[in-house]
């Protein structure tokens, strides 16, 4: 960290003068947003009629396959780099061993593949967590209401090599399991995958902000219990520095701070002591809040980019958002 400088007394120093013309703001922008600091999540159903809007994220949806396909063919054209696919899967294909999520043709897999077919250059990031295929919504198999750590490390494997199979190019751990990323890293090497990169969802804490997810993939009814014996409590920030540590001992390229924006502190000290690729997660409940607002005529547009730069800001290299192609646009026409 640098030391504030000293500046000399008003009026020799009146800050003001370099905000006085928008050529003069320009000049001394700090931080700038391009869409190359961008990965767009996008919900990729199974579902025959299961496309369409999400109820509590206006504005997003879900899509087919065909759909996926437009949108990395979206993505290219907006120079989006990146499109993370979270699937919505059969609600009645569900099991407590979560059998499909190492199935080549689940969902995600499928969906992998379908966007490889026609964007291939397009950096296309899994997730990883046993929650869209557990009849229980967890992120790891359940026994006797425990959430079992090292038998799930063992399905995360599973579940990671048929995507790596599909052609994934960023894995997304996000299960928040103890020793996964070293258990990743392994499989990786051992099976061919020398140079797949893993951006660690390191930070990840128990968030009331993942509310609309859950809708978006189907697992809100299912949850059994919550999430706090996996997910880091939301007052610990040394917890979740020490979660990055190990990450990126075990094996991690890139790191991610999730949910976003109240969590900014540890974007910035992430950032700076690390300094590694790190990412936050705009999560859902940060859009429907933004998005509901601005629908509701209570705040501008204007806050969608202003949210971003805020991550930008705070020494993020980029930005897991649901606002990427409408920002995207937006920089696009702006040239
Ligand atoms: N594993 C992915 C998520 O939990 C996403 C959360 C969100 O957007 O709310």
């Amino acid at each position: 960290m640098s030391s504030m400088p000293i500046i000399p007394p008003f009026p020799a120093t009146r800050l003001r003068r370099l905000r006085r013309t928008p050529a003069l703001r320009a000049l001394t922008t700090e931080v700038t947003l391009s869409a190359s600091n961008l990965i767009w999540p996008v919900f990729v159903t199974e579902i025959a009629g299961g496309e369409g809007e999400i109820a509590s994220m206006p504005g997003v949806e879900r899509l087919t396959l065909d759909g996926a396909k437009r949108a990395a063919e979206t993505a290219m054209r907006l120079g989006i780099p990146s499109i993370c696919v979270f699937p919505h899967s059969d609600p009645d294909l569900k099991t407590e061993g979560c059998e499909r999520a190492w199935d080549p043709e689940n969902i995600g897999n499928r969906a992998i593949r379908a966007i490889k077919e026609v964007a291939p250059e397009l950096a296309v990031m899994t997730d990883i967590a046993l929650d869209p295929y557990n009849i229980n919504g967890h992120d790891g198999l359940v026994r006797d209401g425990i959430i079992l750590n090292d038998e799930t490390v063992e399905a995360l494997v599973r579940m990671a090599l048929t995507q790596a199979e599909a052609g994934a190019d960023i894995l997304g751990p996000s299960d928040m399991m103890d020793g996964r990323i070293a258990a990743l890293r392994a499989a990786m090497e051992a099976n061919g995958h020398k140079d797949m990169a893993i951006l660690s969802y390191a930070a990840k804490f128990a968030s009331g902000f993942y509310g609309p997810f859950r809708d978006a993939v189907g697992a809100s009814g299912r949850l059994v219990g919550d999430k706090k014996t996996y997910q880091v409590n939301p007052a610990n920030r040394e917890e979740a520095l020490r979660c990055v540590a190990r990450d990126l001992a075990e094996g991690a390229d890139m790191v991610m701070v999730k949910p976003g924006m109240p969590y900014l502190d540890l974007c910035r000290e992430v950032r700076d002591r690390f300094e590694v690729p790190t990412f936050a997660y705009q999560v859902s409940g940060e859009y429907a809040m933004i998005e509901g607002a601005i629908r509701q005529g209570w705040l501008s547009r204007d806050v969608v980019m202003e949210s971003l730069i805020g991550f930008r800001r705070a020494g993020c290299d980029g930005i897991l958002t649901y606002f990427a192609p409408q920002v995207a646009e937006l920089l696009a026409q702006k040239g």
